[in-house]
């Protein structure tokens, strides 16, 4: 990532303005209180409104509504109001702006679905506070706004080239040597956003490319505003995009560990307040059709209207008395529903909205031919499933093979007799059936997947996860390690691990029994995890011991790290029913030498420093160099 000063820009980025800019300088005040902030907020209706709005939604857990600018700051808290402060100025100033390739009001309309799809599962999965992540999710995009603004031609130009086939960030750097991503990172990071979460946000594009540790807080966050994007980026699609779009939501809910009724139930959810934000922000919000709706989307072809055997033919003829002589046959003997058109040009515009089952075309026509129109269907994806007829004149080998070359499905010669035509269109209706059973099956098969990628996730998850205390198990914590190791070494980084070990656990087992022993284990993990540094990953070892990997960390920062978890522990008081249960833990921590073959001999090291830690008394933390063990305090 990039810092703002090396980004080259042209002119003025996005910025804070009045209320908000004000807010920001008296939030880098060590002495800023509530009530100033309250008063300066009051001075701007609108935002003390949206802060009301937001300290009063329905995700602050459901406790006593709030009615004053000062109470709502309060529940928020300093950084939330300071971040929504910025997020609503930057809105409210860029509702549309000089770049004519980018459609402003989209762009915020796209940057608050994701607001609020951020929210609402990142604190599902305990990921921060909720409203932090609403104003993260609603900036997580600012670059490309901060593009538009400090290039309107350029990035126009860019935007408007629909025949550019490289990715967005792609032709971004190609063309302006950074890219909307870098941009985004860069000004977060300038407003003071922690890099904690500027990070992921980076990375939410290609999660997967991050090089976050597996199970991560980074690399979850990542994977919730991934997530959250591509929400936002189905409440904008195209119709036609529905089916695709929610096929790929359920296998990354699936990687989230939501089915498709749960997640069918969170996007419902998230609808109605896309809007109700929408109207306080001023920002369009489409209502949209249920998630599952919107999946089957794909399988959805117009019903067949009357009998099964009616269809929808669409009749393209220029000659308009030939033209009402087959329509009136096939309306009012075979019983089909007919559209008819005069000309090729006309036929095509009419079968993207009627969608016809069958298409019976002249061939000679003025101006688009019937081969040519042929053609044209068949260049389209919804007119390669049409079943296409060629009305062709008496003696026209030739022709037919041509038209058959074409891509025609069948032809008929004129004057057209009633008896071949019903015996055309029964081989035609019989095509359209095995069509859509054909379909109907795709659809299943596709949500099959998807429940399949859904059950493989939670399998795979279980499978990784220790029940007692959820964290990592140990084949997690050795999948982990296997791929630090050669990451350290190729960069060359520091590596180090922590052996953790509860004290004298047994003897919590055989005083207040194994059921007081396991919840003892659990808060020891829970705090444990709390503690631990954000890129640091705590796994269950085995019994009550546990292991922390923590990379790109020199054995000095490790023993820091160790120390205040072990005095974390000793602090702790535990509740498990009775008088509370307090414990201690012994460390050992090694960090990777260049004698050691693998991760294996580091986990090796740290074992017998813990071993020293052990014997030296306990509630310590030991370190091993070169073979070397010393011990704190
Ligand atoms: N309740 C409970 N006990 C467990 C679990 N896994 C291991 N244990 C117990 O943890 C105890 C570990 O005992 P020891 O290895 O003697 O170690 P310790 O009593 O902690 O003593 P030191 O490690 O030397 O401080 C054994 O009694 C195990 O049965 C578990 O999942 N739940």
């Amino acid at each position: 990532m990039k810092k703002l000063e090396q980004i080259p820009l042209d002119g003025d980025l996005p910025s804070p303005k009045g209320v908000a800019l004000a807010i920001l300088d008296l939030c880098r005040r060590e002495d800023a209180t509530f009530t100033d902030l309250a008063q300066l907020a009051q001075t701007d209706p609108a935002l003390a409104g949206r802060l009301l709005r937001q300290a009063n939604s329905a995700a602050m857990g459901g406790g006593r509504p709030v009615a004053s600018v000062l109470e709502a700051i309060r529940r928020l808290g300093l950084g939330t109001v300071r971040n929504l402060a910025l997020g609503f100025s930057l809105v409210d100033q860029h509702q549309n702006g000089p770049c004519q390739g980018f459609d402003y009001q989209s762009f915020w309309s796209h940057s608050l679905l994701m607001a609020i799809a951020v929210q609402q599962f990142g604190t599902t999965m305990n990921l921060g506070s909720g409203e932090e992540l609403f104003a993260c999710g609603l900036l997580a995009q600012v670059g490309r706004l901060g593009l538009a603004t400090v290039y309107p031609a350029a990035y126009g130009r860019l935007l408007q080239d629909t025949d550019a086939h490289s990715p967005l960030v792609e032709r971004e750097r190609e063309h302006l040597h950074t890219d909307h991503n870098e941009l985004t990172a860069a000004l977060l990071t300038a407003w003071g956003i922690p890099s904690a979460l500027v990070e992921p946000i980076y990375h939410h594009e290609a999660p997967e490319a991050s090089g976050f540790l597996a199970g991560s807080r980074p690399q979850q966050l990542a994977s919730v505003f991934h997530f959250a994007r591509c929400i936002a980026d189905l409440g904008l699609a195209p119709e036609s995009e529905y089916g695709n779009r929610s096929a790929a939501l359920l296998l990354l809910g699936g990687k989230l560990g939501l089915d498709a009724d749960a997640l069918d139930h969170a996007i419902n959810e998230l609808m109605p307040r896309w809007r109700e934000w929408g109207n306080l922000l001023k920002v369009p919000a489409a209502a949209l059709p249920t998630f599952a709706q919107m999946s089957a989307a794909d399988a959805r072809r117009p019903e067949l209207s009357g009998t099964p055997t009616a269809l929808r033919v669409l009749l393209v003829d220029d000659d308009a008395t030939s033209r009402c002589i087959v329509e009136s046959v096939l309306r009012d003997v075979l019983g089909h529903t007919v559209i008819s058109a005069g000309t090729g040009a006309e036929a095509l515009a009419v079968a993207v909205d009627a969608q016809p089952h069958i298409v019976i075309t002249d061939w000679m026509m003025p101006g688009m031919s019937g081969l040519e129109l042929t053609h044209a269907l068949r260049a389209t994806e919804w007119g390669q499933t049409m079943y296409l007829i060629m009305l062709t004149g008496l003696d026209a080998e030739d022709e037919i093979a041509e038209a058959f070359e074409a891509g025609v499905d069948d032809f008929l010669t004129k004057p057209v007799n009633v008896r071949t035509l019903r015996a055309r269109l029964r081989a035609a209706g019989h095509y359209v059936q095995l069509l859509e059973a054909w379909e109907r099956d795709r659809a299943q098969l596709k949500q099959f997947a998807a429940e399949l990628a859904i059950s493989n996730r939670r399998l795979e998850h279980t499978a990784m996860t220790d029940l007692l205390t959820g964290l990592p198990n140990r084949r997690a914590g050795t999948d982990a390690l296997a791929k630090a190791w050669p990451a350290a070494s190729r960069s060359q980084q520091p590596l180090s691990v922590l052996v953790l070990d509860i004290d004298y656990f047994k003897r919590i087992n055989d005083t207040h029994g194994h059921a007081v022993g396991d919840k003892v284990l659990v808060a020891v993990a829970q705090e444990l995890q709390r503690a631990a540094r954000k890129n640091d990953a705590v796994c269950r070892w085995g019994g009550e011991e546990f292991l922390m990997i923590c990379e790109n960390t020199d054995l000095k920062a490790a023993l820091l790290a160790a120390d205040r978890l072990r005095r974390t522990v000793e602090s702790m008081k535990i509740d498990a029913g009775g008088s509370p249960i307090r414990t201690s833990i012994s460390i050992g921590v090694a960090s990777r030498e260049a004698s050691m073959i693998d991760a294996d001999s580091l986990v090796n090291a740290a074992d017998r420093a813990l071993y020293r830690a052990k014997e030296s008394g306990r509630n310590r933390s030991c370190i091993i160099v070169q073979g070397q063990l010393r011990c704190l305090p």
